[in-house]
């Protein structure tokens, strides 16, 4: 996998990438939609493909859990099993089973207690590597522990040894090349934690570095300072990816701040409650005052939802219950963060980064 940096912002460390993978280049600074069980919720490859999405995420948890990852592999890998064939990430979703109270860490790795069937699943570097080299994908995650937030310095000072740790098992274990492992760097709110982690991560040479432990509800303002004195740490040269996020918001600031890749369920998730996204601010279609409304979703917008349908329409279809109702959504807010980061890629490009980021919020924030 080849990062090339391509343009610097003067004023500020937004960035612009080119990353080559196996299945196809990705332009960054990029939003990956999550596809958690092999699946983008409600729309096909085809529309996932039309929103501009490069790159999609899956969970190496979930896929363990069902259907397995040697039937992945049985049916010829990720890319063969959903019928995407761009490039894929990989991350644990055992994040969300992080947060949830039934799970137990050890030195040596995790136990999930599996929430359905109660079955209690052990991960650790060694099967993490294992499970994401049999389902494929062309992006792999470090096996880490997500440090929750808030909790004390010396938790976060332990954990992000251990994740350390675990961070050298999964190269050791991790043999697939045309496959990229990403280290994760951890350390919580602890500016100095994180600048340990970060350079000793950096010290074993990974292809690409996420940040992790953020997006757990922190906040904005941690966000960013987070982002701040860690990015910094990471090679200029290799790609930053900030595991979670997230708001619109969220993305600006931190490609503001030098990330490059992002993920987050809220497009995806907030379509399915009606919940969609606008370059005045978010509207909620459920709302009576969209019964009568003829206009698009976003008049901006030239998605297929935003060509084809009213806000009365989609307000109908989420009265009515109908399955439409969460296709015709999730293909605009999809679109719409994409459509985003197409912008911010121009934006970079043509050195107004600041002026597009102000532009944007003024008119997304204050919906004007
Ligand atoms: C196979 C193992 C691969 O391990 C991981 O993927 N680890 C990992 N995933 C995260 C996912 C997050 N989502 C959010 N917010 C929605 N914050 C997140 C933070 C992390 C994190 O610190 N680590
Ligand atoms: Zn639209």
């Amino acid at each position: 996998m080849k990062f090339t940096l391509k343009k610097r912002e003067r004023n500020t460390s937004a960035r612009r990438g080119t990353l080559v993978t196996p299945h196809g280049v990705i332009e960054t600074p990029i939003f990956m939609p999550v596809g958690t069980h092999a699946a983008m919720k409600a729309m096909t490859p085809t529309q996932v493909r039309e929103t501009g999405a490069q790159i999609i995420l899956s969970n190496t948890y979930h896929l363990h859990l069902r259907p397995g990852e040697d039937l992945v592999a049985k049916a010829g890998g990720l890319h063969a099993f959903m019928a995407w064939d761009g490039p894929i990430l990989t991350d644990s979703g055992g994040f969300q089973v992080f947060s949830l109270p039934n799970k137990r860490i050890t030195d040596d790795g995790a136990y999930f207690r599996h929430e359905i069937t109660g079955e209690e699943i052990f991960l650790d570097p060694a099967r993490a590597m294992a499970i994401q080299e049999a389902l494929g994908a062309d992006i792999i995650m470090a096996f880490d522990e997500c440090i929750p937030y808030p909790c004390d310095r010396k938790y976060a000072a332990i954990s992000t040894r251990k994740t350390l740790r675990w961070a050298e098992l999964c190269k050791k274990a991790h043999t697939r090349k045309d496959q990229a492992l990403f280290g994760i760097v951890q350390g919580s709110v602890f500016e100095d934690l994180r600048a340990l982690c970060a350079k000793e991560l950096v010290q074993m040479d990974f292809p690409g570095y996420a940040i992790g432990g953020v997006s757990v509800g922190e906040g904005l303002e941690l966000l960013k300072r987070v982002v701040e004195y860690t990015a910094p740490f990471l090679p200029d040269d290799k790609p930053r990816y900030l595991m979670g996020v997230g708001l619109p918001e969220d993305i600006l600031e931190s490609v503001e701040r030098g990330i490059d890749m992002f993920d987050c369920v809220i497009p995806t998730r907030y379509a399915r409650s009606a919940t969609l996204f606008t370059n005045r601010g978010r509207i909620r279609l459920t709302n009576r005052k969209y019964r009568r409304d003829f206009y698009p979703v976003d008049p901006n917008c030239s998605c297929y939802t935003c060509r084809n349908f009213t806000r009365a329409y989609l307000h109908h279809l989420f009265n009515a219950n109908e399955v439409l109702s969460a296709i015709l959504s999730s293909i605009h807010n999809v679109h719409f963060y994409l459509n985003m980061m197409a912008e911010i890629r121009r934006a970079i490009e043509e050195e107004r980064f600041s002026e597009y980021k102000r532009t944007f919020l003024d008119s997304y924030l204050k919906g004007k």
